[in-house]
């Protein structure tokens, strides 16, 4: 008998020690796991088993024969004491079953032996005790109570008060919020854990059932008298716990009843068909699978050491949504290795059907792993995580589709450049022809997008913010279009209407007439019209249509239409003002009034014959230079109205000579001040034309007779001889030779030729301004004699023009 009980707990399966005397928790689990299981994956196909019982009630001998694991057991005949101290886990495949050691391929258990309770060691000490049952409870599927039959009845405190407190934590674990009780995964059914009653050295005297019986009723009596939450103040017993209730021969007496009847037991944990007993419930079962369980169990452990309230669903989500975190971040850190690279590759190369093939491949990789690690956990967390995920891919897809999309979206933008200026279609506005580019490339764009969302790598979010991108620019560009568009009118036009204004204007202000002003403004509107017509549309009979259209909407035709208009008064309005300036001004009256005072109606020079014809022919040109003068300081028409822009030419500040600053308005050309300038340099400019003509007379009358020369010749000879026999002039002579010896030796001709004509220069010149300033006092003297009242007005004709007019009609009058 005994070499049987040895076979069987011969077995090499090595136990850790899960929770050490001092309450610490081994970290050595994984390790553990990872020796036991090597590389399978057993995912939520294992078990977990858990005996609790007094100190030395034979729990290891049991567990060892069970399970053939390798628990420590009591050497009796050495001395009675505890041999399992903590809670300790052992790993096995093989349940021994009346068909021998049978060995589940798709089931790995694991076995907890925990401390006896009870025992000598730690005293009064239930602290342990308490946390070890919780802990039991918390994370086993089956709670093995071991106990001899004699204890039962006999409402022994061992008993009684072990199972008080498995009730105690249990209440503790579920019965704050009963409803909590269910297990994180919702389509499981409630949670609940079997306790199996071991009841050792059954002798047999008193069957099992009656055995049953008392148990059953002194646990109901027990839960009965347990303080309940509220919540599950009317809860049974059973709506937490399965009972189940087996005996064992003495194992001393009965050995072979003994191995037996554990073999018995351990059919009821196997998975055979039809069997009925069969003691690994779903329902026992916490759903988590085995890399989720060291994490679990430390966290429970964790909890109760540290007396925190464990609620054991929140522990499930908390180790579901730490494991799928993790499975999701290896996964992700697998599948997108080198990511980077082989983007970058096909996005070089340009290859669409490329880069959906390796990112579908990339995503389809990354689910799948996720799905086949992380679906075994909760449900819901599972599920949480799945779209965290696929945001993470999107989120990195979404990166390199948009890198991708760029060459194509700048391709799309400049094709829209090029069909805008093509612009065939004549038959649309250059704006409707824009829009309807603009669409089409829109519609390319999103065609190229939806290649991607069909594959589902690309979402919503990212599709929106791409779409939206894109459209910007495509309103950008649009926008620079129509602006380069605008730009190339106004420019054209401008240029037509300055060439045209420059040359005809200029040239009708050089030579003004009365009616200068109708003619530039007849010139400037025909010219103005005839650049704006060529913008008008016409229909296929060659009707207009509309007067202006440059193919934008109606306002911003209109705005483009005044701007024009806008820009040619501004060309104008410069042309004027910058051509009548002050000393033009004066030129083109010099210019009229030379024009008419020097030629005859011929266009030939008058030869003057005295000074009367001269008088005349002045007051003739300067009348007729005055009206001109008049009609150039302020742009009047012929029926006297000031010419007014129809477009709103802001008026400018400028600042004169004087530093008056004056509002220049269009009509406005010469200011008072300015006027009566021009009116003074022209009163000078008249002086020197009359003067010339009137020396002409005088020097055809004082002509100087040869005979005169001669006569000074002989009567002043004697002292042309005396002058040439002076000694002094002797001297001078010989100074001058000496002097002369000298320079040509010297080669010094140049500078000296040099110096001697810059000397009779500076003479010549001064004795002229002398001569000149002489001449033009006497001629003043003598002309005001004769022509007082003439020169009188010339000095006030710069007061006003029509001042001016009137003095114009005295002089005629005399
Ligand atoms: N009478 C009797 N003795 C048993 C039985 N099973 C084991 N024993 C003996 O009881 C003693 C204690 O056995 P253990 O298996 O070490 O008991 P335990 O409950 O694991 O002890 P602790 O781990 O220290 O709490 C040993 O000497 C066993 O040979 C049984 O069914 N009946």
């Amino acid at each position: 008998m005994s070499e049987v009980i040895e076979e069987v707990s011969s077995g090499d399966n090595a136990a850790i020690q899960l929770i050490n005397e001092a309450k610490e928790f081994s970290q050595g689990l994984p390790a553990y796991f990872q020796g036991c299981l090597g590389n399978r994956d057993i995912d939520q196909n294992y078990h977990v088993i858990s005996v609790f019982g007094s100190q030395s009630s034979g729990k290891s001998t049991l567990l060892n024969l069970l399970f053939n694991t390798s628990f420590d057991t009591m050497d009796a005949q050495q001395k009675r004491q505890q041999t399992t101290k903590g809670i300790w886990l052992s790993h096995t495949r093989e349940v021994n079953t009346n068909q021998g050691a049978h060995t589940d391929p798709k089931s790995d258990i694991f076995v907890l032996d925990v401390e006896g309770s009870d025992g000598a060691e730690r005293g009064e000490d239930q602290d342990f005790e308490r946390k070890a049952a919780l802990f039991a409870i918390a994370v086993s599927e089956v709670l093995i109570i071991n106990m001899w039959e004699q204890q039962i009845g006999l409402y022994q405190g061992n008993n009684m008060g072990l199972l008080k407190t498995v009730f105690e934590v249990n209440l503790s674990l579920f019965g704050k919020n009963s409803k909590s009780a269910a297990p994180a995964d919702a389509t499981s059914k409630k949670h609940k854990v079997l306790l199996l009653f071991v009841i050792r050295d059954h002798i047999g005297v008193t069957p099992l059932e009656s055995l049953s019986d008392t148990l059953t009723t002194e646990l109901e009596k027990v839960w009965k008298e347990l303080s309940k939450p509220d919540s599950c103040k009317d809860s049974s017993i059973y709506d937490f716990f399965d009972l189940k209730f087996v005996g064992l021969s003495h194992k001393i007496l009965r050995a072979d009843k003994f191995v037996e009847d554990v073999k018995e037991l351990g059919d009821n944990f196997t998975v055979s068909e039809n069997n009925e007993n069969y003691l690994f419930k779903p329902e026992y079962h916490h759903m988590l699978p085995l890399d989720g369980w060291s994490m679990y169990s430390e966290s429970c452990w964790d909890q109760i050491e540290n007396n925190k309230d464990l609620d054991l669903p929140t522990q499930q989500i908390l180790v579901a949504r730490f494991k799928t975190d993790e499975i999701m971040n290896e996964t992700l850190e697998k599948y997108f290795q080198g990511y980077e690279t082989e983007t970058q590759n096909v996005i070089d190369a340009n290859d669409k059907d490329k880069l959906i093939d390796l990112l579908s491949t990339i995503k389809d990789n990354c689910t799948d792993a996720y799905d086949e690690m992380a679906g075994r956990y909760a449900k819901k967390v599972y599920l949480e995580n799945r779209t965290k995920l696929l945001s993470k891919i999107n989120a990195r897809f979404a990166e390199t589709i948009e890198f991708f999309i760029h060459a194509t979206s700048s391709e799309l933008l400049d094709s829209l450049k090029k069909f805008v200026a093509r612009d065939n279609d004549k038959s649309i506005s250059f704006n409707d022809n824009l829009l309807k580019v603009s669409a089409e490339i829109s519609k390319s764009f999103n065609n190229y997008l939806t290649d991607f969302k069909e594959k589902d790598l690309i979402d919503d979010a990212s599709t929106t913010e791409l779409t939206t991108k894109f459209n910007k620019f495509l309103t950008k560009k649009q926008n620079e279009l129509r602006d380069a568009r605008v730009k190339a009118i106004i420019s054209q036009f401008k240029k037509n209407m300055t060439f045209a204004i420059k040359d005809n204007v200029i040239s009708l202000l050089a030579n003004p007439t009365v009616d200068v002003w109708d003619k530039v403004m007849t010139f400037f509107n025909s010219r103005m019209d005839e650049l704006l017509g060529r913008y008008s549309t016409v229909n296929e009979n060659g009707e207009r249509i509309s007067d202006f259209e440059v193919g934008f909407t109606p306002e911003l035709n209109n705005t483009i239409y005044t701007r024009l208009r806008y820009i040619a008064w501004s060309v104008l309005n410069n042309t004027v003002h910058d051509y009548l300036k002050e000393d033009t001004v004066v030129g083109i009256l010099r210019d009229k009034f030379e024009n008419s005072f020097r030629y005859d109606e011929n266009d030939t020079p008058i030869l003057w014959k005295d000074e009367q014809q001269i008088d005349n022919s002045f007051k003739v040109a300067r009348s007729e230079a005055l009206e001109i003068f008049d009609m150039l300081c302020i742009a009047r028409k012929s029926d006297g109205s000031e010419i007014i822009p129809d477009v709103n030419i802001d008026d400018v500040e400028v600042e004169d000579d004087m530093g008056i600053y004056h509002l220049e308005r269009f009509a406005h050309i010469i200011n008072e001040i300015q006027k009566e300038k021009i009116s003074r340099q022209f009163k000078k400019q008249l002086n020197m034309c009359v003067i010339d003509a009137k020396r002409s007379i005088i020097t055809t009358t004082t002509h100087i007779p040869i005979w005169i020369y001669a006569l000074i010749v002989v009567l002043g000879w004697n002292e042309f001889m005396m002058v040439l026999r002076n000694p002094l002039l002797v001297t001078l002579v010989l100074l001058c030779a000496v002097g002369a010896y000298f320079v040509n030796k010297f080669d010094l001709w140049g500078p000296v030729l040099n110096v001697v004509e810059s000397a009779i220069g500076e003479t010549r010149s001064t004795i002229k301004d002398k001569l000149r300033d002489f001449v033009l006092d006497d001629e003043d003297k003598r002309a005001g004699g004769r022509n007082r009242a003439e020169s009188f007005e010339m000095q006030d004709m710069g007061d006003s023009t029509v001042e001016a007019d009137e003095k114009s009609i005295d002089m005629k009058d005399e």
